[in-house]
């Protein structure tokens, strides 16, 4: 069933709101009439988040200096805050590398921080968000990646904590949907942002290649479609058209509100199916030219 999940006058809590889609998610909350609240570490870029935010649209944000992977400090955070309508669990971290070489500690980072910091976060807000269940229908957001949808070479420990999201996602929605509580899950592919460029730095080639099948978005358009998907209540957010493939492909059992694209889940499972072997095959291909090119040097 549709639903409508109004953005204005309401409570945003972004955390990671400090830096890239987070940051231009709280630009289009705030402009568009929200009490916007960002999460992150560093008090400094928060700080600068804000500033910028009060430049472009005269709405003054506020910020909470903490780490997701710290519970308590999230608590303090959230409770500070008070009321939200709209949480975006969007904080990441992602350092790319074969799972040969990249230590465990690098693994260990990115589970605590996309996965358990996940965890932390919801648990913490979640008891602010139910006692809003008497107005309108709220949302969770969480931001996940293609690579939550497709396990792509040099992601390794990154694909498992963006997977682990939607597992999260799904069972979630079935808990909180008696207190009108609406879950999305945003998968964006390449975006031009701060955490992109230093990632950019140390991806191995193959991984870039990968990637390459899907566009990059800006910041911008990206939050813009996580917006749209959040305020419609949609479960399964794609950004770019490589993502609407995506998501049919990758369907699975997860809830679908529109009838519409329901039906076009079915009636093309098995072209949907031929096109994701279409890519394996090509990516497989791809993996297989650059072993050979480097045992030719
Ligand atoms: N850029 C891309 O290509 C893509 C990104 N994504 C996902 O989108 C999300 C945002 O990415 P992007 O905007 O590029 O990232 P950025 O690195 O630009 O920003 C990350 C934000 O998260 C905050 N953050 C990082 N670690 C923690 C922590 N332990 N506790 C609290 N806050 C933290 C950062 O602030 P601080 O460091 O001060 O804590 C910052 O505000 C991530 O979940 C990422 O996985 C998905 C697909 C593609
Ligand atoms: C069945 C049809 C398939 C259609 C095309 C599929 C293309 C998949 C490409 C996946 C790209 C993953 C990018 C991850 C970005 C990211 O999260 C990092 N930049 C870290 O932030």
């Amino acid at each position: 069933r549709p639903v409508n999940i109004p953005i204005k006058n309401r409570y945003v809590f972004i955390t990671g709101g400090s830096s890239g889609i987070g940051l231009a998610l709280a630009h289009q909350a705030a402009s568009q009439g929200a009490r916007v609240s960002l999460l992150a570490r560093s008090l400094t870029k928060l700080e600068e988040a804000k500033k910028s935010i009060r430049l472009s649209s005269g709405v003054d944000v506020s910020i909470f200096s903490a780490d997701v992977r710290d519970y308590n400090a999230v608590q303090r955070a959230v409770n500070d805050a008070g009321p939200i309508d709209v949480l975006v669990v969007n904080q990441g971290v992602f350092v790319p590398q074969e799972l040969e070489k990249q230590e465990l500690d690098e693994v260990r980072f990115m589970i605590d921080v996309n996965l358990i910091g996940s965890f932390n976060v919801i648990k913490a807000a979640l008891p602010l968000m139910k006692v809003r269940k008497d107005r309108e229908p709220t949302s969770i957001a969480l931001i996940s990646s293609q690579a939550g949808q497709v396990g792509i070479y040099g992601y390794t420990a990154y694909s498992a904590s963006k997977f682990g999201l939607r597992g999260l996602a799904e069972a979630l929605q079935q808990e909180v949907i008696a207190d009108n509580v609406h879950v999305s899950v945003i998968f964006p592919p390449d975006i031009e942002t701060p955490g992109f460029e230093q990632e950019n730095k140390v991806r191995p080639e193959l991984t870039n290649i990968l990637a390459a099948s899907s566009g990059l978005m800006k910041a911008d358009e990206v939050a813009k479609k996580a917006l749209d998907g959040i305020k419609s209540g949609s479960f399964v957010v794609p950004c770019n058209f490589e993502g609407h493939i995506l998501a049919i492909a990758t369907a699975g059992l997860s809830p679908q509100r529109s009838f519409w694209m329901a039906s076009i889940e079915v009636v093309f499972a098995g072209l949907f199916r031929l096109i994701g072997l279409f890519f394996q095959w090509n990516w497989y291909g791809s993996i297989e030219k650059w072993h050979a090119k480097k045992n030719e040097t």
